[in-house]
Order: structure tokens, then sequence, then C-alpha cells
């Protein structure tokens, strides 16, 4: 068998067992298959901390994932692509395995003792270590169903996410108190889930003795289900009713198919949570209102607390987080690269973890510094399929239109409203939107200090424009495309 159709068998049979966060983290974006012989497989990671924590929560699942596909006992073994291959072998100390990682040890499950009369359950390897390690028999998230890492530590604030952040930090400082229940809505792989878990991790520390569960609305329908087959519902209504804080994630699963005495059941939980005045919070891809499958008394209780989104990441967020990704790993990458992986990936976090981890294997296996040229090559395989995006400042931008419409930069960034002068300066109003990606807050703090209401307002007049007048839109895109054109 070949080395990638192993991969690609394994990562099928991981996607049934696992978490979706932790599937695509750190198994999908991290982990590299480089080579299958002798039935041994070696995964690669560009970072330690990956092969340690794989290895310490996921040794079993892979080894299992592994046999699945080959039919026999097959090893794998997890390979920091950093490591300095003469480095000399170091014992494994699992409290030693985060030090200068993304994590803190307390934010990591601990393993439970190991009894000595328990088999040695396989292992897998790291090669730093140069030996095995065994990888304690527990589940990849806490008791509480946290994932470890999603702290509002390692969550960075940006303009897209800001407001879900600080109304998420004041659950966590007082719940049940100002915003119950809480639901947070944005698209695939924006930190919804990251953002209610942190909430989670922060409420334990500042209220140890609060009963929390961490679920997902699928989690709830089976359990549910579970608990009618085993005639145990008063048991299952205990547990769910029994507790301070109900995080839910991905709510709009629970409308969908015939599941009505689940949604019944959810309604009362939600109900008597809400009266006992116990925080909840939900997460989904959509505002309660667009959840058509809910039924109107629970859409309209989702309605009544407080709702808010996460927007996609915008360039200057992309840019900081990873900055700050590559801060606290040490790795110095060159500040042409980091803006274009944040030009060329916008969609979501998640995508931008997968490319930043492309990057740095690439320059590993290259033994390499980061470059832009060495990214550029790294990413083509997402580039490619799209067209490459240079990286764009609102200064560009500004340039670019004043010499359009023959007026100057203080004029444009001033308060005239001559009818040339205030087309001008909504145009570029509008085109950084468009092409920066900036909130509409960011855009009016550029243009002196302006509200992101006048923003808004020309961004709509804009449009308007264009749709109105076929001439006038393609005066807009002729400016476009002259602004993307700037270096070429
Ligand atoms: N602001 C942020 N700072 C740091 N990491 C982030 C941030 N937002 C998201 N991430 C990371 O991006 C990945 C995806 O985030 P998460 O799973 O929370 O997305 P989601 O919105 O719940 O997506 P989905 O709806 O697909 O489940 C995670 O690894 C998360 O830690």
């Amino acid at each position: 068998m070949d080395l990638a159709t192993l991969w690609a068998g394994m990562l099928e049979q991981l996607k049934k067992v696992l978490p979706k966060p932790i599937y695509e983290t750190w198994f999908v974006s991290s982990l590299i298959p480089t080579s299958y012989e002798n039935d041994v497989l070696v995964l690669a990671a560009a970072q330690k901390f990956v092969c340690n924590f794989v290895n310490k929560n996921y040794a079993d699942q892979l080894n299992e994932a592994a046999e699945a596909v080959t039919g026999r006992p097959t090893t794998v073994k997890l390979e920091d692509m950093n490591a300095p291959a003469a480095e000399p072998a170091k014992p494994a100390e699992t409290d030693d395995l985060y030090k200068d990682t993304l994590f803190s040890d307390e934010d990591l499950p601990k393993a439970p003792p190991k009894k000595k009369a328990e088999p040695e359950p396989k292992a897998v390897m790291v090669k730093e270590a140069n030996e095995s390690i065994s990888p304690p028999p527990e589940e990849p998230t806490t008791e509480d169903n946290l994932i470890p890492n999603y702290t509002f530590d390692n969550f960075i604030v940006g303009n897209s996410n800001r407001i879900a952040y600080s109304i998420a930090a004041s659950v966590a400082e007082a719940p049940a108190k100002k915003y119950n229940p809480l639901y947070i809505y944005g698209g695939s792989g924006l930190g919804k889930t990251h953002l209610m878990h942190a909430i989670g991790h922060q409420i334990l520390k500042n209220f140890p003795h609060m009963r929390l569960r961490c679920i997902t609305s699928e989690d709830f329908v089976n359990d549910f289900i579970q608990a009618i087959q085993d005639k145990n519902t008063e048991n299952f209504r205990q547990q769910y009713r029994n507790i301070d804080v109900l995080l839910v994630d991905d709510i709009q699963f629970l409308g969908q198919g015939d599941k009505d005495s689940s949604k019944e059941e959810f309604f009362h939980t939600f109900n008597k949570l809400y009266q006992g005045q116990k925080q909840m919070v939900f997460t989904s891809d959509r505002p309660p209102l667009d959840i058509k499958s809910l039924e109107d008394r629970l859409r309209s209780r989702f309605q009544s607390g407080t709702v808010t989104g996460i927007e996609p990441p915008d360039l200057e967020t992309r840019t900081a987080i990873l900055r700050t990704w590559a801060q606290k790993e040490k790795i110095n990458i060159d500040k042409d690269a980091i803006n274009y992986i944040a030009a060329n990936v916008s969609d979501n976090i998640r995508d931008l973890y997968g490319a930043y981890n492309n990057v740095l294997s690439m320059a590993s296996i290259e033994k390499n510094d980061v470059t832009l040229s060495l990214t550029q090559r790294a990413l083509k395989y997402l580039v490619a399929e799209k067209e490459e995006k240079k990286y764009i400042t609102i200064d560009e931008i500004t340039s670019s239109v004043c010499r359009f419409y023959s007026v100057n930069y203080n004029e444009l960034m001033g308060k005239k409203r001559t009818k040339n002068i205030a087309l001008a300066r909504q145009v570029a109003m509008y085109l950084c939107r468009e092409l920066t990606g900036n909130t509409y807050p960011h855009i009016g703090t550029a243009f002196s200090g302006r509200d992101h209401t006048t923003v808004m307002h020309a961004c709509e007049k804009i449009t308007k424009m264009m749709n109105d007048s076929d001439t006038f839109k393609e005066m807009i895109e002729r400016l476009k495309e002259k602004i993307l054109d700037v270096d070429k």
C-alpha cells in the first residue's frame, strides 16, 4: 500500500472517531505522512508540540486507524521536522512536554496515574525524544469535554470577533448575570467553538464549584435517544438539569430530522435552566431566525438573550493571528511571507492554520528560512485554484483613487464635500472594504477617524450606483484592476 492511500484511509477512520475540531486541527492540518516501510508509518509535524500533543492524547486512535487500513500490526512514528538530527536523546518526561508550546500545562489534560498491572498501550514514537511514550488512555478533551487549548489566552482578538470576545469574557466573569442565553453565530472555522470552550475554561477557573456540561446538539439528541432506549430518562434529566452552565455547539442541528421528542426535551431543559438562572451558551452557523427547522418558541428564546456574530477575519486580524502564532512558537517568519499568507487565505482561521503549517513544513523539509518565495511555493496548492491575491493596503487604494479622480490626499481625507471629492472618498471607502476586507470601523478610523456608519453608507451608495449604471460599474472595475496591478 502506498503512503498516500494509507494516510487517506487513516484520515477517514480518524474522522469517524474524533471530534471535528480535533480531527481538523491536529490531524488534517498538522501531520504530513513522510514514509511507510516495513510496517512503520512516519508522520511529520512542523512543531514539536504537535508531536507531543498527538502522542499524548491520540496514540491509540492513530495505531488503530493504521491497523484498520493496513490490516496488519503497524507502528506509527511521529517526527518533529525541526528536531536537530544530532540532538541527544532526552527522556520524555510528560511534565516537560509542553514547555515552549502554545499551551500552558494546566490547559492540558492530565494523565491519570498509570497502574502497574495494566498492559502497556501500543506506543507512538516521538523521534526527537528517541523513545516511545505510553499514551495515557484518556479522552481527547477534559472531563468537562472542553478542548484544552481553546482558552481565552489562545484566542486572538481582532475587529471581526472583538464584540463576541468581550461578551464571552463578561459571561465567564459573571455567569447568568447579564448575557443569558448567549448565542454565538458565524461561518465555519471562525472560532465559535473556541470561544465557547474558552468561556467554559474560564468559568471553571473563576468558579471551580460550578457544574458545567459542554456538548454538541448531536450529543444531546444521542444521549436522549440512549436514555429512552435504556428507560432511564430520569437520569438523563438529572444530568442535564442539575448543572450551572450548559454549552451547546452547533445548535442548528437540533432542529433537523424527525426528532420532535428530543426538541421537546431540549425545550424543557432550556426552560428549567433558564428559570434556575443558569448560564447557557449556544453556537451556530447562522442566526436564530435563519434556523428554519427550529420551533418558534425555541427560536424566540434564543433571540431573547444575547445574539452575537463572528465575522470572517479581516486582513489585519489574519496578519495578527499569524504573527502571534509565530511569536508564541518563536519562529522567524519574513513579514512579506506573513502578509502573503494573510492575503491569500481569507475564509477562515482553520484554513489559515493549515496554510501556516504547510509553510512551516516546507521550510523544515528544505531546511530554509520562511521567505516570501518559499511561502508562495508552499501555498501553490490553494492559490493556484483562485487568483493569487496581492497584499493591498489602504494607502495603495487611496493613492490610486486620488490619481484617478485628480484629488489630493488631504482633500480625500478632509471634510470638503464638493461633488468630485465626496465621490472619490466614497469610492475609496468602498474599495477598501472590497479589497482589504477590513471592517467598517477600521476603515472609518483610517479615513481621519470617521464613524463606521459613514463607511457603511459609502459602500451602500457605491454598490447602488454600480447596480444602476453599467458605465459606472465598469469604471469601478477598471479602477479595481489598476489597484490590484500596482506592482505588476
Ligand atoms: N481568534 C482566534 N484566535 C486563535 N485561534 C482561533 C481563533 N478563531 C479560531 N481559531 C482556531 O481556528 C480553528 C477553528 O475554530 P473553531 O473550531 O472554533 O471554529 P468554528 O467557528 O466553531 O467552526 P465550525 O462551525 O466549523 O465548527 C480552531 O483551531 C481555533 O482554535
